[in-house]
């Protein structure tokens, strides 16, 4: 699949303090890309900065396989955004709002933005004043805006804030039919795991500026299976044993000392058993179960593991 956002190490300094380190990132296209990371952790910089709207220190942008530069224009009208809380001109109603914006982008089509409205369920209110609107509704007009210029990719930045439950839901089923449907690729950030989990194909997962994990929540489930955990000092010796007298085909080293094996027919203490023989000391050895939780706990934390 091509990507349609790729950055290398995309880095901003602000206020003398790297908010965003050499960050590496690859949105597929077609897909759903969950941008998770704690407040403060530089998701909003770096869609800034993929929109042009704030100048990277360092590093690279290509959107559609194109350098991202100063003086892009004809890229960006490829993207619909919202970035934090969006901004509408009060005393419009929603529809002006919409067809000014469309004007603005040099894409003015009423029945896009008649679609969009459908799309996000604001029908009905498109003739009245956004000074009148919830701050729900208001999402999903800014929503709605960044529908409204037929975008290939879509920026959102914590798209889900200010929501009630029912309204939660109704946007993550409208993100999987922009994607599924549309064909839409989503850059989708959010601080919520929960959220993140139910919709995204792949999650970039970032911590005080870098990005510590990009991978598919495929692999992630996959890896959420039971696993037993080694502590041995003789490491080495443990993994060939494991692959070559044990035919244990799916584990992976953990540092220098602790070994993570998924795919054993056999128990702890069979395991154990068969280590033993073969010279291994093993200093502890336990089952343990994987959460979604504990894994991404682990990356927030920077425990990153080495397969
Ligand atoms: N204009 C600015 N000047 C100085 N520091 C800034 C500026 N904008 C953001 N920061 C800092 O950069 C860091 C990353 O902020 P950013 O808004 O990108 O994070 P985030 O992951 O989007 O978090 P949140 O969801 O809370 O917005 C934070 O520590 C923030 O305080």
């Amino acid at each position: 699949m091509t990507a349609v956002v790729q950055t290398k190490r995309l880095t901003k300094v602000l206020n003398g303090r790297e908010v965003v380190s050499g960050v590496h990132m690859n949105v597929r296209q077609g897909e759903i890309y969950g941008f998770l990371g704690p407040n403060g952790a530089g998701k909003t910089t770096v869609m800034r900065m993929l929109l042009n709207l704030v100048k990277p220190t360092d590093g690279r942008i290509e959107l559609f396989g194109e350098p991202l530069q100063e003086e892009s224009v004809e890229v960006l009208k490829r993207i619909g955004s919202m970035i934090e809380y969006p901004v509408f001109y009060e005393k419009l109603t929603a529809y002006e709002n919409l067809e000014l914006h469309g004007r603005y982008m040099g894409f003015y089509d009423p029945k896009m933005i008649r679609d969009a409205l459908d799309l996000v369920q604001l029908t009905g209110s498109e003739r009245k004043r956004v000074k009148d609107f919830s701050l729900g509704m208001k999402q999903r007009l800014g929503l709605a805006r960044a529908l409204a210029t037929k975008p290939e990719l879509l920026i959102l930045d914590e798209p889900i804030n200010g929501l009630d439950p029912a309204g939660i839901r109704e946007m993550r089923m409208l993100f999987k039919t922009l994607s599924r449907e549309y064909g839409m690729t989503l850059l989708v950030s959010s601080h919520i795991l929960g959220e993140i989990e139910q919709i995204a194909d792949t999650v970039g997962v970032i911590s005080e500026g870098r990005l510590v994990d990009e991978v598919s929540m495929e692999t992630i489930r996959r890896s959420l299976s039971d696993y037993i955990e080694i502590v041995t000092p003789h490491l080495q010796r443990a993994a060939f044993v494991l692959e070559h007298s044990l035919n244990v085909t799916s584990f992976k080293t953990m540092g220098d000392r602790t070994l993570r094996v998924y795919d054993s027919e056999l128990s702890p203490s069979e395991l154990s058993k068969a280590l033993i023989l073969e010279g291994v000391a093993i200093e502890e050895i336990h089952k343990k179960a994987n959460t979604l939780e504990s894994y991404f706990f682990q990356q927030i934390r920077g425990g990153r593991e080495h397969a």
